[in-house]
């Protein structure tokens, strides 16, 4: 309830959806806290429980056990206060179809009392040229950044935003991370999901990486390529076994991985020392150091590989 709240607090929260298939266990003990007046990046594959745990910030969904608190307030109580301080993007601006942009925006103002102004906002957004054109004849990723922008007319103190790059191409990307940016640093906290390694490392001050129903960890980007991905890495590829005796230099090092492609690598902070050793080792060759990225944290995090798929539609 006080500027001091976290602005998102999730403990042990479990959800089921029960479906004519079975029962679906979406959220399996969630836990986590978010701060304020910073970009927080929920990480995970589809199915994960972003969009679940998003939702029942602003009391769209119900837990069935656990608690969760959105600047200090139960979602389910303080609804009305909550609908003035929170907003999430909305999903609905396809059912406005035969509105034009500018007439959406203006209707969406009209709902708060200090709505930002939208020609700010659309421009910002880079939608002031569709101002007079229909929604149902916007391409995807307008239609997204049109979703954004309606979640942004409020003014609120926290914006949640439920995969707001998909289908953006990367300027429109780029564009909206400058934007998101900005507007955390006049002190709006941002939630968004995402499935996108890039837009968390390039986006967020603090990374929550979501697997199965459960954060599984969280901290900066950095922090989590430091705790779970260590420093860099020498990798080569071999032309054959390697020698015990060159082996065992290598490994003297730091330490020796070898597939069974013969990929390698040496993970080692001596990277000098082991790409001169490496380049006098008879059969390695195509040297590299490997930097490590949130890619191999999330990897060493989850035991997968998070493939992101971005569809870009701009037109
Ligand atoms: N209304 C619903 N009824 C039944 N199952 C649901 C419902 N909503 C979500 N689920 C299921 O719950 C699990 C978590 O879904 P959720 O949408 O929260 O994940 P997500 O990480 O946001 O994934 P996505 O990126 O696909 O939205 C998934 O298995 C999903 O199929």
């Amino acid at each position: 309830m006080t500027a001091q709240s976290p602005a998102l607090e999730l403990r042990d929260v479990r959800k089921i959806y029960n479906t004519p298939g079975g029962t679906i266990d979406a959220l399996a003990g969630m836990t986590l806290t978010a701060e304020q007046h910073k970009i927080h990046a929920f990480l995970g594959p589809n199915g994960a429980g972003k969009s679940t745990s998003l939702e029942m910030t602003v009391g769209l969904r119900t837990p069935d056990s656990g608690t969760v608190r959105t600047l200090g307030l139960d979602p389910r109580k303080a609804r009305d206060e909550l609908s003035r301080r929170v907003a999430i993007q909305p999903q609905e601006a396809k059912v406005f179809q035969y509105l034009r942009v500018g007439e959406l925006l203006d209707l969406w103002s009209s709902f708060y009392d200090h709505p930002r102004p939208a020609d700010e906002i659309l421009d910002s957004l880079e939608l002031a040229k569709y101002v007079e054109r229909q929604v149902t004849k916007l391409s995807g990723g307008t239609l997204q950044r049109l979703n954004v922008a309606l979640a942004m007319v409020s003014d609120p103190e926290l914006l949640i935003l439920d995969e707001p790059s998909t289908g953006l191409d990367p300027r429109a990307r780029e564009r909206l991370w400058s934007v998101l940016g900005g507007w955390r640093d006049r002190g709006t906290t941002i939630v968004l999901s995402t499935h996108s390694m890039e837009e968390a490392t390039a986006l967020a001050d603090s990374v929550f990486i979501v697997d199965r129903g459960r954060c599984v960890s969280s901290g900066t980007p950095e922090e989590l390529i430091a705790s779970f991905a260590g420093g860099p890495a020498v990798v080569f590829r071999l032309s054959g076994d390697l020698s015990e005796e060159n082996a065992s230099r290598l490994r003297s090092l730091g330490d020796l991985t070898v597939n069974p492609d013969r990929f390698a690598a040496l993970k080692t902070a001596r990277t000098d020392e082991a790409l001169v050793l490496l380049s006098q080792t008879p059969g390695c060759y195509d040297l590299g150091i490997h930097q490590p990225t949130l890619g191999d944290a999330y990897l060493a995090a989850t035991g997968t590989e998070l493939t992101a798929t971005t569809t870009p539609e701009e037109d």
